[in-house]
This record gives C-alpha cells, structure tokens and sequence, in this order.
C-alpha cells in the first residue's frame, strides 16, 4: 500500500526550481532516507507531501487523498525543519495539549522516556537545551500513534548519544510496523536507519535505491594529477581538466594508483581526496552515467 506519492513534481519560488520533476513513493513498512546536501530541495519535498505548500507541477498524494485535506493527514505525524515550542509551557503539558488531538495517544511517560525526555517533565520548553527542544519536536510527531513519519532532518544539532537514542525510537517505531521518512544530510544517518534512500540534488531524484547500492556510488573518490597524457583507466567514472590539472572519479582510487604507476604515467602533484555527496552525484549523473537503478 502507497502511503505518500510524489508524481513528476515541480516547485518553483520565482526564479529558484527548488524540485524538478520529482517522482517519491513511500509504501507502508518502508523506511526511507531522503539524503541530499544543503538546498538540494528535501524540505520542499516534505512540505508538499505533507501539505504545507502546493507543487507548481505535478501531483502529491498523501494516504491516496490530497495532503492539503486535513483527513488525509490524519495518520500522519510530522516534525518539521524549523519546530516553535511555547516557551512557557512545561513539557509534560506541551505532551498532553498534543495527546489531547488524538483519540489513543501514547501515554505520556511512555513517549517522554522513549525520547529520553522523563526527567525534564516538570521542565518549561523554555529553558530546555537545543538538542533536547528537538527530541521534543520529534517525540511529538510519535504521539498519535501515527502509521507514517515524517521526519526532516530530526537529529540535527543532537550530540552523539541523542542522536543514538532518536535512532533506536525511529526504528522501534519502523520494527513495529510503522513507516518512516527522513531527512538527512548525513550518510551515516541513512546508513543507521534506512533500508532505501532517494538522493536529491538540485532538485532533482538522482538515485533512488537500496542504501548498499548507493554507498558504492557515495564512495566514490577523486585523483587528482599533473599528467600530459594518460592512457585508459579502468575503474574511473569520470574524467574532468581544469586548470592545468586532470581530475578522475573512482570507486577504487588505490587501484587507480597503482594502474597509474604501472602504465608508467609521468604524473605530479598528486591528491586523492573523498568527493562530497553532491559532487559525486552530479558529477555522475552530469555523465550521464546510470547511477543506481530505481527501486
Ligand atoms: N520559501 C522559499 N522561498 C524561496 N526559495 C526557497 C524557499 N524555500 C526553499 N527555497 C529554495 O529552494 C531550494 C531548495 O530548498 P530546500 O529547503 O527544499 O532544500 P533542503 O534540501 O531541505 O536544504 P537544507 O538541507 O539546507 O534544509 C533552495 O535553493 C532554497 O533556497
């Protein structure tokens, strides 16, 4: 069962295409990494499958109805990028003013100690540290008992071990049938949670596969040299010359070396480094290259 659709979805913010022909679905028991590096059009994405904007283009379903319809969000629960918490109110009371929206919430110790929150009960939001006014934004997306999550970029500002315990609620939460999809900007994250990931990069899907298939091409490196002339190389998925200096994407830069050395290339000035995500991506895909084949 599809639970959230995005068809070929376009959004524009004046002269900004933030999405470009998106296509998402999330099917029930899933539990999906959105990754994608700052801007890349994942808070956009959310926003339109939970109905906070309309696309310009396309169509979003949500629970096969219209997201903008509040009964279609009914079995939804969200956090948000950006999260206001009354400061004046306690935690406890922001926990049951939630509760009281819902017909069987989760009862309020069981959610504050899910979250590692028990101890800040009497605590006014107010004066709550940063990465513990999240955890709070978060558990309150779990209160409803909601069939589908939708979570951007939930651990972001957690220390380490908040960032842990949010990880082990979420796939508490998945383990028991619920369906979850985040966002992250973090590879690492996707990696600890998800079982698929959708990379967005300006605006665009540009891989939509298991998370193994994409850490093979997230572990891409770039060789850069000095070189007049080199002669083929397997291994290298793209070739770029700038200022002087070639550089080669690989999945295996040690064997690229190697290969180098071998074929007694007379190179200087040599670096590997780890690409980023979005350069690998687009440098990829700017290829035109297959990426990873739609799951
Ligand atoms: N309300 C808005 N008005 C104008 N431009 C916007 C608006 N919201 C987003 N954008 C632009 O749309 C593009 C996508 O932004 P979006 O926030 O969806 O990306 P993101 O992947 O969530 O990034 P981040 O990881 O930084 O949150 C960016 O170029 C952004 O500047």
């Amino acid at each position: 069962m599809i639970l959230a659709h995005a068809d070929q979805v376009s959004r524009r913010y004046g002269d900004v295409l933030a999405l470009d022909r998106v296509d998402l679905t999330v099917r029930a028991g899933e539990l999906v990494g959105l990754l994608g590096p700052n801007g890349a059009g994942k808070s956009t994405l959310i926003n339109l499958l939970v109905g906070l904007r309309r696309p310009t283009a396309g169509r979003v379903e949500l629970f096969g109805g219209d997201p903008r319809d509040a009964t279609s969000r009914r079995r939804l629960g969200v956090t948000p990028q950006e999260t206001g918490l009354p400061g004046t109110l306690r935690v406890g009371e922001v926990v049951d003013f939630v509760s009281a929206h819902f017909p069987d919430p989760v009862p309020r110790a069981e959610l504050l100690d899910r979250f590692g929150l028990a101890d800040q009960v009497r605590r006014q939001t107010g004066g709550l540290s940063g990465g513990q006014r999240r955890r709070l934004a978060v558990a309150l997306a779990f209160i409803g008992r909601p069939r589908l999550v939708i979570l951007d970029e939930p651990t972001t500002g957690l220390d380490v071990e908040a960032r842990h315990s949010l990880w082990e609620a979420v796939r508490a939460f998945h383990s028991e049938g619920g369906t979850v999809l985040l966002s992250s900007h973090y590879l690492e994250e996707v990696e600890a949670l998800a079982q698929r990931v959708v990379v967005i990069g300006h605006g665009r899907v540009l891989a939509d596969d298991t998370v193994d298939a994409v850490r093979g091409i997230v572990g891409v490196r770039r060789v850069s040299l000095i070189a007049d002339e080199l002669p083929p190389l397997p291994g290298v998925v793209s070739t770029e010359h700038a200022e002087g200096r070639t550089h080669l994407l690989t999945t295996d830069a040690d064997q690229l070396v190697r290969d180098l050395v071998r074929a007694g290339v007379a190179f200087r000035e040599l670096e590997v480094r780890p690409t980023s995500l979005e350069e690998a991506f687009l440098t990829i895909t700017a290829d035109d290259r297959p990426t990873a084949v739609t799951a």
